[in-house]
């Protein structure tokens, strides 16, 4: 109890966390979120400061998943930032507490982790929704988020074609040349999402990028980016048109600009759809409108530190 915490830094916490470990652990809370009969899992919509004089708010995540007894926060500071300055855009920090005394037993970087857990959901998202027959990934933005969807998209499905588009061309061209396999750049976003099965948007934009219009009948979108209330990637035809899934409605509710100014109306939980409660509607046009949870930051710290105990 009076055991001073241990800090794990990114160097040590991203070897440990692996989508294989992420995925299944992500599909068993997000279904204990969404059961409207269970308190097992316990995780308010997270509150949020401006931090005005940098463009920037601070999120803070609690969590506690009573089953494996695990307390958590994250605590997240995000930013609207100028390419240019190269700076990151989202910083993160995990505690994991003792949940029968309250003292903090491990602090860890928290950016792997955001980028998996966030990447491994949409994925699931994915699974769930997209065509049964996927040939085209699109990727509008080509931040650290287009990294780990790229990578965890490629890893589970077979694309025959992989395309990207970002607001400037160079930032496109970069992310291509760095990853494995082969991607198409695109200087113009509505091209690059003509006839594509499955959009990820991870985008800073807090306009518009992804227009209804643009998108092939039945594809899937997974909305990443636009996490204020007033920020949009998505627009009202698409909001309007498609059918809408979320990871958490409370949450939607109170920070989606794309749900909140587009009137859209939300279909469905992913945990309600991994419960059996609401159906996948593969068939129709489906927008996944992700915010980020700290349950599932909890889950992927809690693999974190189990794994890292085991190694000491
Ligand atoms: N839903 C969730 O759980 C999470 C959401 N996010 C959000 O995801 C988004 C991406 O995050 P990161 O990849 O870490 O950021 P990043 O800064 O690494 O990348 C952002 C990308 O968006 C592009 N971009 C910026 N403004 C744009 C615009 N107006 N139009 C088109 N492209 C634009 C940039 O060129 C860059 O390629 C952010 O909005 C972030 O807040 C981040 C973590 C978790
Ligand atoms: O869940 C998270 O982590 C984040 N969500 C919204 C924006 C930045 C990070």
């Amino acid at each position: 109890m009076t055991e001073q915490p241990v800090f794990l830094n990114n160097d040590v916490v991203a070897p440990l966390l692996s989508y294989d470990d992420l995925i299944p652990r992500l599909e068993e809370v997000l279904g204990k979120f969404s059961r409207s009969d269970s308190s097992d899992v316990v995780q308010p919509v997270r509150s949020v400061i401006p931090i005005q004089n940098h463009s920037g708010f601070l999120g803070m995540m609690p969590a506690y998943i009573a089953h494996e007894d695990t307390l958590c926060m994250k605590m997240v500071a995000f930013y609207r930032r100028e390419e240019s300055l190269n700076l990151p855009s989202t910083q993160a920090t995990v505690l994991l507490f003792n949940p029968e005394y309250g003292n903090v037993t491990v602090a860890m970087d928290g950016t792997d982790i955001t980028h998996k857990r966030t990447a491994a959901v949409s994925a699931i998202s994915a699974k769930l929704l997209m065509p049964a027959q996927s040939d085209v990934l699109c990727i509008l933005g080509c931040g650290h988020q287009a990294s780990s969807h790229y990578e965890i998209f490629t890893q589970l499905f077979s694309f025959k074609e992989v395309r990207v588009w970002s607001r400037r061309l160079e930032t496109a061209e970069r992310f291509a040349a760095g990853v494995p396999g082969p991607v198409k750049v695109f200087s113009s976003a509505k091209e690059a999402v003509h006839g594509a099965d499955i959009i990820v948007t991870v985008t800073n934009s807090s306009e518009p990028v992804l227009f209804g219009e643009w998108v092939k009948p039945g594809a899937h979108v997974a909305a990443v980016g636009a996490c204020r209330p007033d920020w949009r990637e998505l627009d009202d035809v698409l909001m309007r048109d498609a059918v809408i899934y979320v990871d958490s409605r409370d949450g939607a509710a109170v920070e989606s600009g794309d749900i909140i100014l587009s009137g859209a109306e939300v279909f469905a939980e992913l945990g309600e759809v991994l419960n059996g409660t609401r159906p996948a509607l593969r068939n129709k046009t489906t927008v996944f409108k992700s915010l980020g949870m700290g349950i599932q930051d909890a889950v992927a710290a809690k693999l974190v530190f189990d794994k890292w105990k085991s190694s000491q």
